[in-house]
């Protein structure tokens, strides 16, 4: 099973805007998301997150930036090859300006603008926790089509 991360850039604490990309290629393609992909052998959950951020929005951040906001794992009942867990992280400082990659095309969004029916359907149920500051264990699993959430747990700490 692969491993990845999501990084979420926001400003405000409280968060008040949120930095989001439109993935043009490969998995989620078409939705709005956070920054992040697989974790490569031999790096480590926040050096995989660093490098994909600066990979695919151009943001430059140093891991000690990376908070630390939980894990959760998505299971593909149909579709087993695409299970995977995802580390996520917020970051509120970092050098370089959001730009537009192959990858993806980053846009900022108030917090209570967020475009939930354009993205994974699973993130309506944890974002709002993670943008209060909240950390997230949970367990996510997905509809024959990938697109609807059959089931979810999802524990706060
Ligand atoms: N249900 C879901 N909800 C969500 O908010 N983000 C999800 C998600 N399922 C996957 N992601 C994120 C995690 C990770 O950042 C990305 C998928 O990473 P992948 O490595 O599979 O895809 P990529 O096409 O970005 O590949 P690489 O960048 O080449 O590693 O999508």
């Amino acid at each position: 099973m692969r491993s990845t991360t999501l990084c979420l850039p926001v400003e405000g604490r409280p968060a008040e805007r949120i930095l989001l990309g439109m993935k043009k290629t490969g998995f989620g393609r078409g939705k709005y998301n956070g920054f992040g992909g697989k974790i490569e052998d031999g790096e480590t959950p926040v050096t995989a997150a660093v490098r994909e951020l600066k990979e695919e929005c151009g943001l430059i951040v140093r891991e000690e930036d990376l908070e630390d906001m939980g894990e959760l794992m998505f299971v593909f009942p149909e579709n087993p090859e695409l299970d995977h867990d995802v580390h996520l992280y917020i970051v509120r400082s970092w050098k370089g300006q959001p730009k537009e990659t192959p990858e993806m095309k980053p846009e900022w969004f108030a917090v209570t603008e967020i475009p939930y029916k354009e993205m994974w359907a699973d993130d309506s149920y944890w974002l709002p926790a993670v943008l209060k500051g909240k950390r997230v264990k949970g367990e996510v699993v997905f509809s024959a089509d990938n697109e609807e959430v059959d089931a979810i747990t999802i524990r706060t700490e």
